[in-house]
């Protein structure tokens, strides 16, 4: 008998779903249809308002599609340990120390204090803070307590990680520093990503592939395989010929979709 095949890490099929605010409908995400395999990472891109953000709110199953499904490991998703969120603001918990707030990531794992502490400790390690481990978030700059909030994800080891522009309000130095982290984090474990960036740098540096979305309706336009061989903190990437085709192929398609959009500040008819 042969095996059948492993579910896809996350798998949607004809979603759609709309807002109504004031008696007017927002169509958020229109007939959406992809799969994704496990351990990918994949990057999310797309102008403003073209439904990034719902999209990892589907499959964390805190909001659920008008019509279709959202399928990860095979079932219908549900918020907990298996799957982490990481949001541009870090959401940590003011009062509580860095070890404190990893802790509470683990919160409903089974896991006694001991081995909460002992795991908590692991990951502030592994993103650079062991030395702050009792700092508090207000003892802590931005990119470290965007380190905290990385190590809080992590913690649970899920298996599908959600990360909605985690970099977005860092300054340009720890920005890039967190990308190379979060590569050498994600080869070691391999959780399959689903990271949303409005920057077409960050896309290509991070990603296997780049689902490329279009606003009102938001819609999957394009998928795009990013073919720079890995590891990608030991060689200059941005250097790289791909890499220059695959930005400049990206922004004119960026371009042409922001200049084309009747509701959009740049839009230029004709
Ligand atoms: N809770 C909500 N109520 C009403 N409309 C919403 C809600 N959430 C999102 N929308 C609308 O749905 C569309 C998609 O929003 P979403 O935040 O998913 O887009 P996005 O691509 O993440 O945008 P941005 O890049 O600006 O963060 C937008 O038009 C937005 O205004």
């Amino acid at each position: 008998m042969v095996a059948a095949p492993a579910p896809a890490a996350v798998e949607l099929r004809n979603v759609s779903l709309s807002f109504v605010t004031s008696g007017a409908e927002v169509e958020a995400l229109r007939d959406l249809g992809f799969a994704v395999e496990r351990g990918r990472f994949v990057a999310i891109l797309g102008p403003s308002g073209c439904g990034k953000t719902t999209l990892l709110r589907l499959c964390d199953g805190l909001m659920q599609p008008d019509r279709g499904q959202v399928l990860v490991d095979g079932a219908a998703p549900a918020p907990g340990p298996e799957i982490g969120f990481v949001f541009q603001s870090f959401r940590l918990i003011p009062w509580e120390s860095a070890s404190r707030n990893v802790e509470f990531g683990l919160l409903g794992t089974g896991m006694d204090a001991v081995a909460r502490l002992e795991r908590a400790r692991h990951y502030l390690d592994l993103v650079g803070l062991s030395r702050f481990t009792d700092a508090r978030p207000a003892e802590l700059s931005g990119g470290m307590r965007q380190r905290v909030a990385l190590a809080r994800a992590l913690a649970p080891e899920p298996r599908l990680l959600l990360m909605d522009e985690p970099f977005a309000s860092l300054d340009a130095q720890s920005r890039e520093l967190m990308q190379l982290e979060l590569l050498r984090i994600w080869q070691a474990r391999t959780p399959t990503v689903l990271f949303v960036t409005h920057s077409v740098d960050e896309a290509i540096l991070l990603a296997d592939e780049i689902l490329l979305m279009a606003p009102r309706p938001g819609r999957l336009v394009e998928r795009v395989a990013i073919d720079l061989p890995r590891p990608r903190w030991d060689y200059d990437v941005r250097a790289d010929r791909r890499f220059i085709e695959l930005r400049s192929f990206l922004w004119q398609r960026l371009r042409e979709m922001v200049l084309s959009d009747p509701l959009s500040d740049f839009y230029q008819p004709g």
